[in-house]
């Protein structure tokens, strides 16, 4: 990129809204919806419906509107992840990192929906959620139970978040703005 479409992309940037798509997918109770909800509006909830097929919810931060598919992840739905993730910037996967039963399958559907063609190159953030609850994983103990350091063909990031206390949630939307911007 030269420099003059650097200055231009930086002005149109203070003018112009951006927009970027993401999806969010995990195992069922994982809090994709949670941090849907806490990402909007802060809001938490222990009470919580799980998702059947998907919702799409439209968050703004900045000048950067996100648009996020939120994905059911039980068993019967996981078949459609992949349909959409494909046109998105980046792939969040949401982790229960207290639910030490469920990592080995979740790492598998993870590396399942990786090896697909049509979503190579996608970043990839991974969210350990829920490391209030005691028991929850570290990060280096989430990175080798997922497998993280093998996935080698596209950008990986992993943060440990908590949506009911708002754990790292702001380092999660500047990873997201920053990815919005690259693509632009
Ligand atoms: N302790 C704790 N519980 C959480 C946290 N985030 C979500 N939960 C709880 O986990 C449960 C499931 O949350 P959801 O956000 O519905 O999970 P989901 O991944 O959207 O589930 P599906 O829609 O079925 O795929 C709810 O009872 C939440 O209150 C967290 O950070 N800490
Ligand atoms: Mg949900």
């Amino acid at each position: 990129m030269g420099l003059w479409e650097v200055v231009l992309n930086w002005l149109r940037s203070l003018f112009f809204k951006q927009e970027m798509e993401l999806s969010l997918i995990g195992l069922q109770n994982a809090g994709k919806t949670s941090l849907v909800n806490v990402v909007a509006t802060g809001g938490y909830s222990e009470d919580m419906i799980p998702t059947v097929g998907f919702n799409m919810r439209k968050v703004t931060k900045g000048n950067v509107t996100i648009k996020l598919w939120d994905l059911g992840g039980q068993p019967r739905f996981r078949s459609m992840w992949e349909r959409y993730c494909r046109a998105v910037s980046a792939i969040v996967y949401v982790v229960d990192a207290a639910d030490h039963n469920n990592l080995s399958i979740s790492k598998s559907e993870l590396h399942d929906l990786l090896s697909k063609p049509a979503l190579s190159g996608i970043p990839l953030l991974v969210l350990g959620n829920k490391i209030d609850k005691a028991g929850a994983l570290s990060k280096d103990a989430l990175t080798d139970q997922m497998g993280l350091r093998s996935i080698t063909d596209r950008e990986v990031c992993c943060y440990m978040i908590s949506c009911k206390n708002s754990t790292n949630i702001d380092s999660v939307i500047d990873w997201l703005i920053k990815h919005s911007k690259s693509k632009n």
